[in-house]
């Protein structure tokens, strides 16, 4: 596939290491120095890039009727005009917070475990992110995907950063240098504590798991996440 990397930095270099390993060719890498660029040529678009450039990126692959995944976070306010966007002109996009497999995968534990705690109210769930000390959102959007869930699983009706009030979720949000992605759930009684966590080594598991959303989507049209990529959930 000839794929165009909207995003040339951490995550765009970690998905052309892969992407050539897999035998796809990179024909396009934007960054803040590039004044145009032309899709045409590819076949696929990615974008890594700012929360405060991603939805211009997904809008201008979509007018060229490329199919465009995107991993950028802190972007989600204007979730839903993309979609009517990729509607409009019968596009292809995917958005996920998180493309690794094992985060897709602790996404379900999550759920699950959220629906069994559910019942027993002498817990109180909080949760931790650690990433590295160039991210610029806060929290994580793996943060924000995992309390979702556990909202629409149990009778939480928001979360926070600051300290929590009875029904919502705190999120402690930590920056440490090199450190790739970690997520820790965590609920608490007087008693005890009941945690599960995921700690990503580097970039990679994300890098493979855009690649093969990227593959996947490439003869597609509509709205998807990486529940349809992966089949699970
Ligand atoms: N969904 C997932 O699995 C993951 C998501 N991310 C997210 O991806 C985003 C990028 O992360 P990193 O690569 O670590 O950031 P980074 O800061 O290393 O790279 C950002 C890149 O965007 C470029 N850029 C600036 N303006 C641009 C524009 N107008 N169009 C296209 N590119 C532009 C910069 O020049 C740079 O190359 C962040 O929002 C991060 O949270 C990161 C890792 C995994
Ligand atoms: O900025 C990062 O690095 C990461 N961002 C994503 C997020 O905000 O959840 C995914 C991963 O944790 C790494």
């Amino acid at each position: 596939m000839n794929i165009a990397l909207l995003g040339y930095g951490k995550m765009g270099k970690s998905i052309e290491k892969i992407a050539l390993e897999r035998d796809h060719q990179i024909v396009l890498k934007v960054t803040s120095e590039t004044d145009t660029f032309d899709l045409s040529g590819a076949d696929v678009a990615i974008d890594f890039s700012l929360p405060s450039v991603a939805v211009k990126n997904i809008k201008r692959a979509l007018d060229s009727n490329v199919p465009i995944i995107s991993g950028t976070t802190g972007w989600l306010d204007d979730y839903n005009e993309v979609v009517t966007y990729c509607e409009q002109r019968e596009g292809s996009f995917l958005y996920a917070s998180n493309f690794s497999l094992g985060v897709n995968l602790f996404f379900e534990l999550s759920k699950k475990l959220s629906q069994l705690m559910s019942e027993f109210k002498a817990y109180h769930v909080t949760m931790e992110e650690i990433h590295h000390t160039q991210k610029l959102d806060a929290p994580s959007g793996t943060a924000i995907s995992l309390a979702e869930a556990i909202i629409a699983n149990t009778d939480y009706t928001n979360w926070t950063l600051k300290e929590a009030k009875p029904k919502e979720i705190h999120i402690e949000a930590k920056r440490i240098e090199n450190t790739p992605g970690t997520h820790e759930i965590s609920y608490h009684s007087d008693i005890d504590t009941i945690s599960i966590k995921h700690i990503a080594h580097s970039r990679a598991g994300f890098a493979l798991g855009a690649l093969i959303a990227a593959e996947w989507i490439s003869d597609k049209k509509g709205i998807f996440t990486m529940k349809d990529v992966l089949n699970i959930g």
